[in-house]
Formats: structure tokens, C-alpha cells, sequence
């Protein structure tokens, strides 16, 4: 399907402009653009990523969520993702909280494990609708290749800026094949006329995982950076994907590389008639990976950790060494989410991240 033409983007709302990192650079080994990288995913941890060579593959991707999306709601909820913390599977509208006082999110997005892609036609973790199946050779399998591999170098720049051993972020994530919540979405959040501009489609959150890259046409994510106090609209930018920090990353690297809590809302302007559709491949380590600041790798990260502890020692021990593994950080994160776990505000504060009380 051709991509299609959408109203501008406001020039009269408040936008965060991001530094645009040249993948193609990146993997040339471009000393001057590592550092911009840096720079982005230590200072704000969001940064917009261009020449990735994906645009074919998240055309695709977008193809499959409007086939999917367009199922009847019967269908789609056989694949629902269930209350127990599981994310792989199919999440109705309403199904998580938006805040701490349980209003419902307005987004339904389909998840699609990176086992299951990669070991397709043999599941590895649960099965998909038809829609999905059908795509898998022509879109899915590409595209997650794809956005694994650009994370893996990435993560590679991050290695060598932390002073970790070679090869160690590495490990923790595909080098060691074992199972993880790595997956992509595809998110549909409709138009809804009448509804207020900062009625939240997706609450205010970190990510669970190490990286994301994400890819949206109509605008909508905010960020809340550091030291701001206002929303900020991410501007999108075409063939630009958005790619950000998560906590597990931020946890591993001692708070040295950040995990900025941003929102969605419906688009501003113009574009706020049209359905908004997002598509995300979620990064994460191996499921066993013990969450903790590698302090005994780097002396980098162990400095970093030392600093937050003498700043706020209860945050900063319990951030930086939760006593949790990776599965079971995500599961925690996504059971207390859902609206059909909630007893409170409790609730709410259980689903949180590394965010330390901004949202
Ligand atoms: O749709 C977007 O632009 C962002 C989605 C997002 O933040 C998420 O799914 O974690
Ligand atoms: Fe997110």
C-alpha cells in the first residue's frame, strides 16, 4: 500500500526537538556521530534515527496491523494477552490504566514475540491471527531482523562508551539465545472527535526493555524531559524512526543512559480526525538477566552508581539493583497495567519503572 499523505503537523504547540543520528554513519564506525549518540541517549535518551533502511519493511509492518486491527473484535480477543503479565498477543482498548486513578487507555495494539518471528512456523511462545501468519516471510521476519540488528550495533556504541568488556551488553541480549520479552507492536489509537487534547491514549511510562525504535506518522508522543515540567510533542519526521532508552538499558548502565518517561495523546490539530497508527520493535534482554548496575564491570557505571546513591540512597538501591531478573521486571510491569488487576492506586505504583516519581 502506497504511504499516504496526512495534515501538517502544528507549528504552534510545544515540541522537543530530538538530534537525528545517522544509522548509516553509525555503522561505519563514525567516531563524531557515536558521540552525538551518546550524547542523545545520556541526556535525554531519545533521539530521532535516519537512513535505517527499514522504510520497506515498516510499510509492511503497517499493511499487517490495518489487516489485523480490521478483524472482528471476536477474533482478535482469542489471541488476547490475558491478566497474568504475559505482553506477547492482542491488548483491547480500555484494557490498561492510564494514571494511578485506573482511567482506561483508548489504544489497541497486537505484540508479536521476536522467538516466535524468528522460529516461525514453529511457535515458540504463543500463535497469531491469520493476518499475522500471512505476512510473516513478506514483512514480520524482515523487519525484526532488521531492527535487531541496528540495536545490536547500537548497543555495541553503548558497550564501548560504558567501558564494558567487548561483547557484554551483547551477551545479555541476543548473544545468548535464550528467550526474551523482545517483541514488536503495532498500535492503533482512533480518532475520537470531541475527545480533549490531553486525554492520554497511553499513559505517562518509561519502557520496560533496553531500546526501542518506533516509527509513527501522525504526532501525538510526548516527552517529559528532565527539569521540564510541561509536555513536549516529539515532531514526527518522515523516514526518521524515534528510537529511545528503556529501563532495563538505564538499570545495567547505573542511570547513565536514560530512560525518559513519555506519553501518548490523541494527534494535535489537524491531524486529530484521523486514526493514529504507531509500530514499535521493543528491545529486551535474555529473560534471566539479573537487573542490576554492572558495577563491577566499569568503573564508569560504578561511579555513576556511587553519585545517586550519595543523591538519594533508598532510590537509588532500589533502582539500580531491584532484585528482579529482566522476565520478571516486564511481567510485574505489564500484569500491573491492566485495569482487571487493579485494586487502587497501588496498582498503578506497582507498574512503575525507573521514572522516580514523574508520572
Ligand atoms: O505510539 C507512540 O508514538 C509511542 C508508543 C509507546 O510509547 C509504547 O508503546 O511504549
Ligand atoms: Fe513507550
Amino acid at each position: 500500500m502506497p504511504v499516504p499523505t496526512f495534515p501538517p503537523f502544528p507549528d504552534d504547540v510545544p515540541t522537543h526537538a530530538l538530534l537525528i543520528i545517522d544509522y548509516e554513519l553509525l555503522k561505519a564506525g563514525d567516531m563524531g556521530e557515536k558521540d552525538r549518540l551518546w550524547s542523545a541517549a545520556t541526556k535525554l535518551g531519545f533521539w530521532y534515527l535516519k537512513n535505517h533502511g527499514a522504510d520497506d519493511e515498516v510499510n509492511g509492518m503497517f499493511d499487517m496491523g490495518a489487516e489485523t486491527m480490521a478483524l472482528p473484535i471476536e477474533e482478535k480477543m482469542k489471541f488476547e494477552q490475558g491478566d497474568a503479565g504475559i505482553s506477547f498477543g492482542y491488548k483491547a482498548a480500555g484494557a490498561h490504566a492510564v494514571n494511578a486513578d485506573g482511567t482506561p487507555d483508548t489504544v489497541e495494539f497486537l505484540n508479536i514475540a521476536k522467538d516466535d518471528v524468528l522460529s516461525y512456523p514453529k511457535p515458540s511462545r504463543r500463535t497469531y491471527p491469520h493476518t499475522v501468519n500471512a505476512r510473516m516471510n513478506s514483512s514480520i521476519i524482515p523487519f525484526v531482523r532488521k531492527s535487531v540488528e541496528i540495536n545490536d550495533t547500537i548497543l555495541r556504541v553503548f558497550n564501548d562508551k560504558l567501558g564494558l568488556p567487548e561483547g557484554r551488553l551483547d551477551l545479555l541480549h541476543t548473544a545468548s539465545g535464550e528467550f526474551s520479552g523482545s517483541e514488536t507492536r503495532v498500535i492503533k489509537s482512533p480518532a475520537q472527535a470531541g475527545r480533549p487534547p490531553d486525554r492520554m491514549a497511553i499513559g505517562a511510562h518509561t519502557d520496560f526493555g533496553s531500546l526501542s525504535f518506533l516509527h509513527n506518522r501522525l504526532g501525538g508522543l510526548q516527552v517529559l524531559p528532565p527539569g521540564v515540567e510541561e509536555w513536549q510533542y516529539v515532531r514526527p519526521l518522515p523516514g526518521h524512526a524515534i528510537c529511545n532508552v528503556g529501563d532495563a538499558l538505564s538499570v545495567l548502565s547505573g542511570g547513565i543512559l536514560r530512560s525518559n518517561i513519555h506519553r501518548v495523546v490523541p494527534p494535535p490539530g489537524q491531524q486529530s480526525t484521523l486514526d493514529r497508527w504507531s509500530l514499535v520493535f521493543f528491545f529486551r534482554p535474555g529473560n534471566s538477566v539479573q537487573l542490576r548496575a554492572l558495577t563491577d564491570q566499569s568503573p564508569l557505571i560504578a561511579e555513576a552508581v556511587n553519585d545517586a546513591i550519595e543523591n538519594d540512597s533508598e532510590w537509588a538501591m532500589k533502582t539500580f539493583n531491584p532484585g528482579q531478573t529482566a522476565e520478571e521486571w516486564f511481567v510485574r510491569r505489564v500484569k500491573y497495567q491492566r485495569v482487571n488487576n487493579r485494586t487502587g492506586p497501588e496498582t498503578w505504583m506497582a507498574s512503575r519503572g525507573t521514572e522516580k516519581g514523574r508520572a
